[in-house]
């Protein structure tokens, strides 16, 4: 593979191929190979354990040594780092935010790390602000905010530089239902609205909407790949719950 994709646009989002990992001689990612198109919406759906956060760690490179290419918009992650990083975001399985700082601080924060002029963030964070319903909390101390309410700003936050990858990490723990929900509709309309592609980890089913591409993750392996009727279908079982089931094993069954 040469080291600049001819037009960016033309590159996948995200592209992984034949990486391995181990955690002190012990596998835990053996020989994963995806791609995501941009504006693809993709749920990784995996028991505990089965290697998600490790999986992001090593797009986002706070893990390195491994086996296997990485490539975000057809940028490899480390020979071209900066450029690959500049177009990935990220919402963490622990939320990350300053809880005495306001919501505006925050974004802001995050926005110079990126290199933004302070004109720029302000213009920024206000649209993606408004974009998840909180243009007025801009000035409200984070500790304030309901749960749901703080992972919304954390998607707002992922968002600010623009990125054209959102990697999500369970996001909904902790959540109520109807939050639930509103975040997997929001990032759905974030890939077909503003075609960011999403990647969304996740151990419960019900995240999954009828139609969306399932990569099921299992102790390191990607054991299938398509929407929940098609692999229902390949498995000869009426829902994707049944699906998972025989893929996993009952014993590691999410929840829902
Ligand atoms: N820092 C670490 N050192 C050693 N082993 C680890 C470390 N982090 C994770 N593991 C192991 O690697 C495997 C994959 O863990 P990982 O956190 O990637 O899975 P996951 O699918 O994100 O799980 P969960 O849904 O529980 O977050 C597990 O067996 C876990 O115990």
């Amino acid at each position: 593979m040469s080291d600049s994709p001819t037009r960016e646009g033309d590159a996948p989002a995200l592209e992984v191929r034949e990486l391995s990992f181990a955690y002190g001689g012990r596998p835990v990612l053996e020989t994963i190979s995806l791609a995501i198109a941009a504006g693809e919406f993709v749920v990784l759906l995996g028991p505990n354990g089965a290697g998600k956060t490790t999986l992001f760690s090593l797009v986002t490179r706070l893990h390195d040594r491994r086996r296997g290419e990485i490539r975000i918009g057809g940028f490899d992650v480390k020979r071209q780092a900066v450029k690959a990083h500049a177009r990935i975001g990220v919402v963490f399985q622990q939320p990350t935010l300053d809880l005495d700082l306001s919501v505006g601080q925050n974004l802001a924060y995050h926005a110079a790390l990126h290199g933004m002029g302070s004109g720029e963030a302000r213009r920024r964070a206000d649209a993606q602000l408004a974009r998840v319903g909180l243009a007025d909390r801009r000035r409200t101390r984070v500790r304030q905010l309901s749960g749901g309410q703080r992972r919304r700003v954390e998607i707002a936050r992922g968002l600010l530089h623009e990125p054209r990858l959102l990697l999500l990490d369970e996001p909904t723990v902790g959540l109520d239902v109807a939050s639930r929900r509103e975040l997997v509709e929001h990032a759905h309309r974030l890939c077909a609205e503003e075609g960011v592609a999403v990647l969304w980890a996740t151990h419960l089913i019900d995240e999954v909407r009828p139609g969306d591409r399932v990569l099921v993750l299992h102790r390191g392996r990607l054991l299938a790949d398509g929407t929940p009727e098609a692999l229902s279908a390949r498995l000869g079982v009426a829902t994707l719950g049944e699906a998972f089931d025989r893929l996993v094993g009952d014993e590691e069954a999410p929840c829902d």
